[in-house]
C-alpha cells in the first residue's frame, strides 16, 4: 500500500493531467500567478470536470503540507492569522494596489510607492514581503514590488490619486473585492479580536442574542452590524457591494437554478424577505416579466433599492409588478419583538408576514445571520402566511462535515448528500471548502448566528411547519456555498 503522502501526490498528478486536458478542449489556458487578473485568466476553471480537479489540488497540497510540515508551523498558520490580517489590511487602505496597476509589471520601489501615499516605505516594504511570500503581490528586486493575479483583487481599479484624496468614497460605485476585504478587515477583524471574551463570560457564553454576539463588545455603540450600517453609510455602501460581490461570484443564472420558476403560473407572486438591493430580484424580473415580485427590507437599503431600481429597470417599480417594501426599524431582542408595539403594520421579517398568498418565499443569506429562535420565528411566520402549495426557497451555505457518511439523516431527501472527495482526502475537500467555515465563524462572530448543515435546515424548517422537498446543488461554490434548499408546507 503507498503512503498517503504517495496517494495525495497520484490524486493531484491525475488532476492536474485533468486540468490540463480540459484546457486543451476549452482552448484555455492554466494563468502565470505573475499574469494580470483578467475574466480570460479564470476562464480555465469554468465546467464541473475543471472544478472537481482544482479542489483536489487544493486540497491534496494542503493534506501534504499537514503531513510534512513540522507541527507548529502548521499551527502558526493559524495563531498568525492577525498578522496576516493586518499586512493585507494595511496595503489595501494604504492604496498600494491602485498605485502598483500604475506602475505596471516592472513594479515600484517603497520609496516612490510611500512619496504617492504618505505611508512609512520600511513598514510597507515589510507587510509587502510577508504577503509576496504567499504570492499576494511579487518582489520583482529588493523593495521593488509589482502585482500578481491574486493582488490585483484588492485594486479598486479607480486612479490612485483619487482614492488617495478621497478615502470616505474608495469604494462608491465600484464592484469588487476591494470592499469585500475592507468590510471584513475592519469590521470582522475588531470583532474576532474580542470573541473569545463573549465565549468565556457566563452571562453570554450560552446566549444567541444578537446583541449579545462578540460584534457588540467590539462596537457597543451600536449592538447589532444592523445598527451599525443605519448610521455608517461609508460601512454600508462597503456591505452592500460585498452582497453584491457574493452575488456576483456566482454566474447570472443561478437563481434561475435555484428554484423550477417556470412552473409558476402567470402573475405569481414571489415575496423576497430581506431582499436587499435586489440581487436576486432584478434578474428573476428581467427574465420573468409575467411575475409580480415583492421586495422586503430595512427602510434605509429599500430607499437605496428604489433609487436601484429606478435605474435598473424604471418599468418594473411602475407598472407595479415589482414591490419594495421597507421596515420599521429593527429592535433588538426577542422579547422586545414580542412586545405589543412591534406588531404595528410593517414588513419586518420578525413581524407577522402581511404577504398572504404568495407562490414563493425567498430566503437568500437571510437565515445564516440568525440562532435558530430568531429563524424559527421568520420561517413560522412565513408559514403562517403561506398556502398549502407556497414553496419556500432557502439560499444559504450548506455546510459540509469533514468526516464521511454524516449525512445519512437526510439521504432520502433529493440533493441532499454534497460531492465527497476521494480517499485519502478529508471528505469536505479540507481547505478548498474553507470559505463555508470562515462564513460559519463569522456569523458567530457578528450576530451569535451561523451556517447550517443541511440536517441542520431540516430540524429547523421541520419545527417551523416546513420539510425540505429538494436541495438543487450547483458546482458553483463548491457545492456548498449559496446552494438552494426548496421546502413544502407540512
Ligand atoms: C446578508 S443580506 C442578504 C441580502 C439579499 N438577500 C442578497 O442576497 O443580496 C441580509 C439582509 O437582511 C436585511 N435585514 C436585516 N434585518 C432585517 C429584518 N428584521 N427584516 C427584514 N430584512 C432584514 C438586511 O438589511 C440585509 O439586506
Amino acid at each position: 500500500m503507498p503512503s498517503q503522502l504517495r496517494q495525495l501526490l497520484e490524486l493531484m498528478t491525475q488532476s492536474v493531467e485533468a486540468l490540463e486536458r480540459v484546457c486543451e478542449q476549452t482552448g484555455t489556458s492554466i494563468p502565470d500567478l505573475n499574469a494580470p487578473l483578467t475574466p480570460a485568466s479564470e476562464a480555465f476553471r469554468r465546467g464541473p470536470e475543471a472544478m472537481e480537479a482544482v479542489k483536489v489540488i487544493v486540497a491534496a497540497a494542503e493534506h501534504m503540507s499537514a503531513i510534512v510540515s513540522p507541527p507548529h508551523r502548521q499551527l502558526y498558520k493559524f495563531v498568525a492569522g492577525p498578522t496576516r490580517a493586518v499586512a493585507v489590511r494595511a496595503c489595501l487602505e494604504a492604496n498600494v494596489s491602485e498605485i502598483l496597476r500604475e506602475a505596471g509589471p516592472s513594479g515600484m520601489h517603497v520609496n516612490d510607492m510611500a512619496n504617492k501615499n504618505g505611508h512609512d516605505p520600511e513598514k510597507l516594504a515589510r507587510f509587502l514581503r510577508f504577503l509576496a511570500s504567499h504570492h499576494i503581490y511579487r518582489e520583482v528586486s529588493p523593495d521593488v514590488f509589482a502585482h500578481t493575479r491574486i493582488s490585483c483583487l484588492l485594486d479598486t481599479r479607480k486612479p490612485s490619486a483619487e482614492v488617495i484624496a478621497n478615502p470616505e468614497q474608495k469604494y462608491d460605485n465600484t464592484r469588487g473585492f476591494a470592499a469585500v476585504a475592507s468590510h471584513h478587515l475592519d469590521i470582522t477583524f475588531k470583532t474576532a479580536s474580542l470573541a473569545w471574551e463573549a465565549l468565556a463570560d457566563p452571562k453570554t457564553r450560552f446566549s444567541n442574542e444578537p446583541a449579545d454576539a462578540p460584534f457588540s463588545r467590539a462596537f457597543p455603540q451600536d449592538k447589532t452590524l444592523w445598527n451599525l450600517l443605519e448610521r455608517d453609510s461609508f460601512a454600508r455602501n462597503r456591505f452592500d457591494i460585498t452582497m453584491q460581490v457574493n452575488a456576483d461570484s456566482q454566474p447570472p443564472d443561478s437563481i434561475f437554478r435555484a428554484f423550477d420558476w417556470q412552473r409558476l403560473p402567470a402573475g405569481a407572486k414571489v415575496v423576497e424577505v430581506g431582499g436587499g438591493m435586489g440581487t436576486s430580484a432584478l434578474p428573476l424580473a428581467a427574465r420573468f416579466p409575467e411575475l409580480k415580485l415583492v421586495v422586503q427590507d430595512l427602510p434605509d437599503v429599500t430607499a437605496k433599492a428604489e433609487k436601484l431600481w429606478e435605474k435598473e429597470m424604471p418599468e418594473a417599480i411602475a407598472s407595479g409588478r415589482v414591490v419594495l417594501q421597507g421596515n420599521p426599524p429593527l429592535l433588538l431582542s426577542l422579547s422586545e419583538r414580542h412586545a405589543d408595539h412591534w406588531h404595528a403594520p410593517g414588513h419586518d421579517c420578525f413581524a407577522p408576514q402581511p404577504q398572504t398568498g404568495a407562490d414563493v418565499f425567498l430566503l437568500k443569506l437571510i437565515l445564516h445571520d440568525w440562532a435558530d429562535d430568531y429563524c424559527l420565528k421568520i420561517l413560522r411566520h412565513l408559514r403562517a402566511a403561506a398556502r398549502p402549495d407556497t414553496a419556500l426557497v432557502v439560499i444559504d451555505a450548506l455546510v459540509p462535515y469533514a468526516c464521511r457518511g454524516a449525512e445519512k439523516e437526510v439521504a432520502a431527501i433529493p440533493g441532499a448528500e454534497g460531492d465527497q472527495a476521494p480517499e485519502p482526502l478529508l471528505a469536505n475537500y479540507g481547505t478548498a471548502n474553507e470559505l463555508v467555515y470562515f462564513m460559519d465563524v463569522n456569523m458567530h462572530l457578528l450576530f451569535n448566528a451561523q451556517e447550517r448543515t443541511v440536517a441542520q435546515f431540516e430540524r429547523l424548517l421541520r419545527r417551523a411547519g416546513w420539510a425540505i422537498k429538494a436541495v438543487h446543488r450547483s458546482h458553483e461554490n463548491n457545492g456548498v456555498f449559496m446552494q438552494s434548499v426548496e421546502a413544502v408546507a407540512v
